[in-house]
C-alpha cells in the first residue's frame, strides 16, 4: 500500500507541552523502549479518522536539523532498535546515505504504513518515496496498520513519533476489547494490551529469533530457531511488585508560586515519551492486593504532600502472610503447619520488611527491597523447565553451580537433583537470605553452600566440583556476563550451561562467545522464550547450551 505524507506545523505551546528533547541515546519516561506520547488522543477514538487528518497539510516552518552523532551504547534498546532497522531498511538502502540526517521535520505529521513490530515493542514504519530509507517508530501501533503520528525526535536512521490516530486497524491483530487498563496508550508500562495473548508469544519468539541472528555472531546453522515462547499461568494480575512514584514540583515550592491552590499531585508510572509521572489509580497487571492497597496509599501521599520536600518511589509488594518470627524457628515442624494452606497475601511496603513467596513446593523468603522475579505465576513453570533441562541427559548431572543466585531460587529449587550446589551472588544481602532460605526449606547445610562476591569467584569455592557432572545456570542482570566470568566458566568446562536472562540480546552475545571461544565444543541445543511480563514487549529467555 503506498503511503502519503501530510505534513503539519509543529504543536503549538500548550499546558504539559513535551519538555526538552532528550540528548541523542537517552531514552525517557520509565521505560527505555524508545519514546512515544499519545497526547490528548484516547486511543480507542484513535481508531477513528479526527477531522484534523482530513484538513489540508501545511508544511512544517522547522528545518530539518542535522543530529548529534552520539555512540549508540551497544545492547540498549537504541541499539537493539538500529539493528531491527538496518534489517528494515535493507533491501531501500542501495547507497551507504547519510545516518544521522533525518528528511522529516521535528513536529511533522505524517501517513505511514508500519511494516514491522520492533525488539523493543514500537511498531516501525518505512518513510514513502520520495523521503530517502528512513524508519519512523510509533508506539501502540501494529504490523499492516494504516496510521498517523507526528514527530517529536531524531536519532540514527529513526524518527520517533507520538500516535496520532490507527486510520486502519489490523483486522488479525487489533482487538481494542482486550484493553483491560484506562491508562493503556499513555502509560510508559504495558505495549501489547490490545494483542491477543496467542499473538503476544508468537512476537516475543520473534525478539528471541531476532537476538540470536543480529548479536550472537554465530553461523546461522550453530543456532536452533526458538521453541514457542511459555505463558505466564497469568496475564494480567501477575506483578507482585509494582514502584509508584511522584515528583514535587521544585519551582512552585521555592517561590510559593499558586502557593494556596491544591497540590496537583500525580503518583504513578512513567508517561509514554515524557518526563512526567502520569496519575495511576490501578494497574491491572499487578496482583489484587497491590491494587487494593494503592488507593489508601495514595491517600496518604496526598494527604501528607506537603511535608515532601522532593519526589519519591513508592514500593508495593505482594507478600504470602508470614508467621511471626517468636511464634516458630526458621525450618522448625510448627512453621510449617502455620503456613500449609494458609495463602493469605497481603501488601507491603517497608523495604527492610521480609516478604514471603511459595515457589511450587518451596518457600521463599527476602527483604521486600531486595531483587526476587516479579512474576509468581511463571516461577514454577520456569524452575520446572530448568530442571527438566539439567536432567535430560543420560549421565545425570552431580553438581550445580547457581550464577548470579539471588536469594536462591534456582539452587533451591534444583537442589533434590543434586548431591552439591553452589551459589555466588554480589549482594551479600540476597546471599544472606539464600542461606536462610536454604535452611527454611530443610536443606542440609552441607549440601548448599552460598558465596558473596563476583560471579568469577565461585571457581575458586567449586574447585573439587567435577566438570562433566557439572551443571552451571547463569542467571545475570541485563547488562550480561563479564568477561572474566565467561573465561573462567569456559576454563572449567561444566557438562551444560543453563543461560536464563531478561535481556535476550546480551544473553546472545555472551552464548556467541561461549561456543566461538570453545570452538564448538558446546551445542546451543535449545532457546526458548518465558513470558514473565505478559502485556509488555519484555521477554526473558532460556538457553540451553550441552557440551559435545
Ligand atoms: C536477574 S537477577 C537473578 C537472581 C536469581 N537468579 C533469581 O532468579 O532470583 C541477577 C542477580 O545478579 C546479581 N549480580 C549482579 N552483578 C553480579 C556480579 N558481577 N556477580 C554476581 N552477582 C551479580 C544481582 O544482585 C542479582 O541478584
Amino acid at each position: 500500500m503506498q503511503a502519503s505524507i501530510h505534513e503539519r506545523s509543529p504543536t503549538p505551546d500548550r499546558p504539559g507541552k513535551r519538555p526538552r528533547l532528550e540528548k541523542e541515546g537517552e531514552s525517557i519516561g520509565a521505560d527505555s523502549l524508545g519514546a512515544s506520547h499519545l497526547d490528548s488522543i484516547d486511543i480507542e477514538n484513535a481508531l477513528t479518522v479526527t477531522a484534523s487528518a482530513q484538513q489540508k497539510p501545511k508544511q512544517s516552518k522547522k528545518k530539518t536539523r542535522k543530529i548529534k552523532h552520539v555512540a549508540i551504547e551497544p545492547y540498549s534498546s537504541d541499539d537493539v532498535l538500529y539493528h531491527d532497522i538496518i534489517a528494515l531498511l535493507k533491501k531501500e538502502r542501495k547507497e551507504p546515505e547519510d545516518e544521522w540526517d533525518s528528511p522529516v521535520p521535528i513536529g511533522t505529521e505524517i501517513e505511514l504504513t508500519v511494516s514491522e513490530l520492533s525488539s523493543t515493542g514500537d511498531s516501525l514504519s518505512i518513510l514513502p518515496a520520495p523521503y530517502r530509507p528512513w524508519t519512523v517508530a510509533v508506539p501502540f501501533a501494529l504490523p499492516g496498520e494504516r496510521i498517523r503520528a507526528r514527530v517529536f525526535r531524531h536519532a540514527r536512521l529513526v524518527s520517533y513519533a507520538d500516535l496520532v490516530g490507527v486510520e486502519s486497524p489490523s483486522d488479525e491483530l487489533r482487538d481494542m476489547s482486550l484493553v483491560k487498563c484506562q491508562y493503556f496508550g499513555k502509560c510508559a508500562g504495558c505495549q501489547y494490551q490490545m494483542m491477543s495473548y496467542e499473538d503476544q508469544l508468537k512476537f516475543k519468539k520473534k525478539v528471541v529469533d531476532k537476538a540470536y541472528e543480529n548479536f550472537s555472531e554465530l553461523l546461522p546453522e550453530l543456532v536452533p530457531s526458538a521453541l514457542p515462547t511459555i505463558a505466564s499461568p497469568k496475564n494480567y494480575g501477575y506483578r507482585t511488585k509494582i514502584t509508584p512514584h511522584f515528583d514535587v514540583p521544585p519551582k512552585r515550592r521555592k517561590t510559593g508560586e499558586n502557593a494556596d491552590k491544591p497540590w496537583d499531585v500525580r503518583i504513578g508510572f512513567g508517561e509514554k515519551g515524557r518526563r512526567a509521572v502520569l496519575d495511576i489509580e490501578e494497574c491491572p497487571i499487578a496482583t489484587e492486593v497491590l491494587n487494593e492497597a494503592l488507593g489508601p496509599i495514595r491517600e496518604d501521599v496526598k494527604r501528607r504532600f506537603d511535608t515532601y520536600k522532593k519526589g519519591a518511589t513508592l514500593l508495593l509488594r505482594d507478600s504470602l502472610v508470614r508467621p511471626k518470627p517468636d511464634e516458630v524457628e526458621a525450618g522448625s515442624e510448627a512453621m510449617e503447619s502455620l503456613t500449609e494452606g494458609f495463602e493469605k497475601h497481603v501488601c507491603i511496603t517497608d523495604y527492610h520488611a521480609l516478604i514471603r513467596e511459595r515457589v511450587g513446593d518451596f518457600l521463599f523468603e527476602y527483604p521486600a527491597g531486595s531483587f526476587f522475579q516479579n512474576n509468581n505465576s511463571v516461577l514454577e513453570p520456569l524452575t520446572a523447565y530448568v530442571r527438566e533441562a539439567v536432567l535430560a541427559t543420560e549421565t545425570l548431572p552431580t553438581h550445580l553451580v547457581d550464577a548470579y543466585c539471588g536469594s536462591g531460587l534456582f539452587s533451591i529449587t534444583l537442589s533434590p537433583h543434586f548431591s552439591r550446589v553452589a551459589g555466588v551472588e554480589i549482594s551479600k544481602e540476597s546471599i544472606e537470605y539464600a542461606k536462610h532460605n536454604a535452611k527454611l526449606n530443610k536443606i542440609p547445610e552441607d549440601k548448599c553452600t552460598f558465596h558473596a562476591g563476583k560471579a568469577e569467584a565461585i571457581f575458586d569455592s567449586v574447585k573439587d566440583f567435577p566438570a562433566a557432572q557439572t551443571v552451571i545456570v547463569v542467571d545475570p542482570p541485563r547488562k550480561g556476563c563479564d568477561l572474566a566470568f565467561l573465561n573462567q566458566l569456559i576454563s572449567f568446562g561444566p557438562a551444560a550451561v543453563v543461560y536464563v536472562s531478561c535481556n535476550v540480546h546480551t544473553q546472545a552475545r555472551d552464548v556467541g562467545i561461549i561456543l566461538k571461544e570453545t570452538e564448538n565444543k558446546y551445542k546451543l541445543e535449545s532457546l526458548r522464550g518465558f513470558d514473565l511480563f505478559p502485556q509488555t514487549a519484555h521477554v526473558e529467555s532460556v538457553a540451553i547450551l550441552r557440551k559435545l
